[in-house]
């Protein structure tokens, strides 16, 4: 569990990016933040593996405040993953998943071996270890950045806005991948991003944020789309502008809200604890 006690975050600059936040984020759930540009999402997110330092109030981690766990091996056992994959491009891929163990002291073989399975795990081809992040498309340069993510086999997984520059079928490909491997490895995620949509469909927890970090809801999807807090929120959520007419369609995963365009609006999910 991961839980923000009170945090506020003013850069040096005097920016107040996150004021006063507190929020629970349950384990092996996947909760995501969603807002407009500016809210303050990536703030929150770096605060969780501390390359961003409260200017008051704490971040815990299992009931540990992360201010007292040595910044470097924190980020060691969390795994991140960036919009733009964020992948060294002078390293093949197979090397590119394996850095951050080799770092922690893993053997080469032995790093290599998991990375080679990690490549599976998030469905990419194996005859692609040897090419350069270049030599890939956009969608497998995301798949081997959740890979590296995935690679010190992390209890937290924090990923901003990491389908954010596909385009959407590739977008919606990686986002059923991201929810059937949640469903196999349970992780905690925490993920950033500005799509509604996208945060209905993966989140088992949907945070919104007004400026400054600033909780406008939280809930499950079905919960928010069900009755938005606020016009802000309803706003956010389309409800106001009549542009979701919400229809339940059964799926083998469960039932699943279809709006007009049948893009799918949310899963029926049990209220989160908290
Ligand atoms: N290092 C910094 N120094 C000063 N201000 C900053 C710094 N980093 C972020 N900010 C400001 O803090 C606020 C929140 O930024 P943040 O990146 O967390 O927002 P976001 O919701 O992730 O936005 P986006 O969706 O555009 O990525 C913004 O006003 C931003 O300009």
């Amino acid at each position: 569990m991961i839980e923000f006690r009170d945090v506020s975050k003013q850069f040096p600059d005097g920016t107040t990016a996150v004021e006063r936040f507190s929020l629970i984020l349950p384990a092996h759930k996947t909760t995501v933040l969603v807002g407009s540009s500016g809210s303050g999402k990536t703030t929150l997110l770096r605060m969780i593996n501390r390359m961003v330092d409260p200017t008051t109030g704490a971040v815990e981690i299992d009931g540990e405040d992360v201010s007292r766990v040595d910044a470097v091996q924190l980020r060691r056992r969390i795994g991140y993953v960036l919009q733009n994959s964020g992948l060294l491009p002078h390293r093949k891929v197979l090397d590119n998943i394996a850095t951050v163990p080799l770092l922690s002291g893993t053997t080469k073989r032995q790093a290599r071996a998991r990375a080679l399975e990690l490549m599976d795990t998030v469905g990419l081809d194996r005859s692609l270890a040897d090419r350069y992040p270049s030599q890939l498309s956009g969608g497998q340069q995301q798949r081997v950045g959740v890979a590296r993510g995935l690679a010190v086999d992390p209890n937290i997984l924090l990923m901003d806005e990491p389908f954010g520059a596909v385009d959407p079928i590739v977008r919606a490909d990686l986002q059923r991948e991201l929810l059937r491997l949640q469903r196999e490895l349970g992780k905690t995620v925490v993920f950033v991003t500005h799509d509604i949509d996208e945060a209905f469909l993966l989140g088992d927890q949907v945070v919104i944020l007004e400026a400054a970090a600033r909780i406008a809801q939280r809930g499950t999807p079905a919960e928010i789309l069900a009755s938005p807090a606020n016009d802000f929120v309803a706003d956010f959520v389309g409800t106001n502008r009549g542009k979701r007419r919400l229809t339940l369609q059964q799926t083998p995963g469960g039932p699943i809200l279809i709006d007009a365009d049948g893009r799918p609006a949310g899963v029926l999910a049990e209220p989160t604890a908290g």
